[in-house]
């Protein structure tokens, strides 16, 4: 279980403190699906940071499995099985996706689990496993491999930023496709996201605003208000 305790971030700006994160709680259970979302800039990617340890919390304390982890580097979360998906996953030519599914894992996998982890993420393991992690994979393919590669690392807490950033709508319907699969792996998993159709996965809600949370609750209690709010908005530009 994940629980940020009275998480704050501040930076330093001309002789001034901007604070970007202020006093937030929040609680991830084990073999949860929970979403974050809210306005952009509200602090969501900074929370994600924090989490990975990528950035510092300048207040408050992370605790995972009930062990402080505030001060503990990247590496070490990683070894506790903290994994982080970037947005614009990197690219390795030369390697091919066996070996990065390998390297992820620690140690050589099986071809028969290599093929599982790729086609949990919707993919055709025969035509993938010996092309390179290169240029010539499309957008929506190489967020889905780096997924799978996250699978391969057998992780505890998984961190999505906005997995549907920059790719097609039919590409987003794979990769709804491909978060469905993931529920029957152990690991909880923390998605930032403003799409209604990973919303309607997720089995709680967060809503990050100007560094707050101002909502929290299950999908059925947040996402009505949500949708509401929406429409509300919509109306009055009509
Ligand atoms: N290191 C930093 N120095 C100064 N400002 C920062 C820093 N990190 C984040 N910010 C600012 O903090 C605010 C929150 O940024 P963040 O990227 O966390 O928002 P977000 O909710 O993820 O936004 P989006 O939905 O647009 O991705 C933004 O105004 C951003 O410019």
């Amino acid at each position: 279980m994940l629980e940020l305790k009275n998480i704050q971030f501040a930076v330093h700006e001309s002789n001034d403190s901007k604070e970007i994160i202020r006093h937030i709680d929040i609680t991830v259970p084990d073999r949860s699906f929970t979403v974050i979302t809210g306005p952009n800039g509200g602090g969501k990617s900074t929370l994600a940071k924090l989490v990975m340890g990528l950035e510092k919390p300048t207040g408050g304390q992370i605790l995972f499995d009930g062990e402080d982890i505030t001060n503990v580097s990247i590496s070490e979360r990683a070894k506790r099985k903290i994994g982080y998906a970037f947005q614009q996953p990197p690219r390795f030519k030369g390697l091919t996706i066996r070996k990065l599914l390998s390297l992820a894992h620690g140690s050589e996998l099986s071809e028969c689990m290599s093929c599982q982890y790729l086609s949990d993420v919707g993919l055709c393991a025969h035509d993938y496993l010996d092309r390179e992690m290169d240029a010539s994979l499309s957008g929506g393919e190489v967020k889905r491999i780096e997924i799978a590669t996250l699978l391969a690392r057998d992780l505890k807490l998984a961190i999505f930023d906005e997995p549907e950033a920059g790719i097609d709508l039919w590409s987003f319907a794979k990769l709804v496709d491909t978060f469905q699969n993931l529920r029957k792996y152990n690991m909880s998993i923390l998605l930032i996201s403003h799409q209604e159709r990973i919303m309607q996965m997720a089995d709680e809600i967060i809503v990050v605003e100007q560094g707050m949370v101002t909502k929290q609750g299950s999908r059925e209690e947040i996402l009505p208000q949500l949708l509401h709010e929406f429409d509300t908005i919509c109306d009055k530009c009509l």
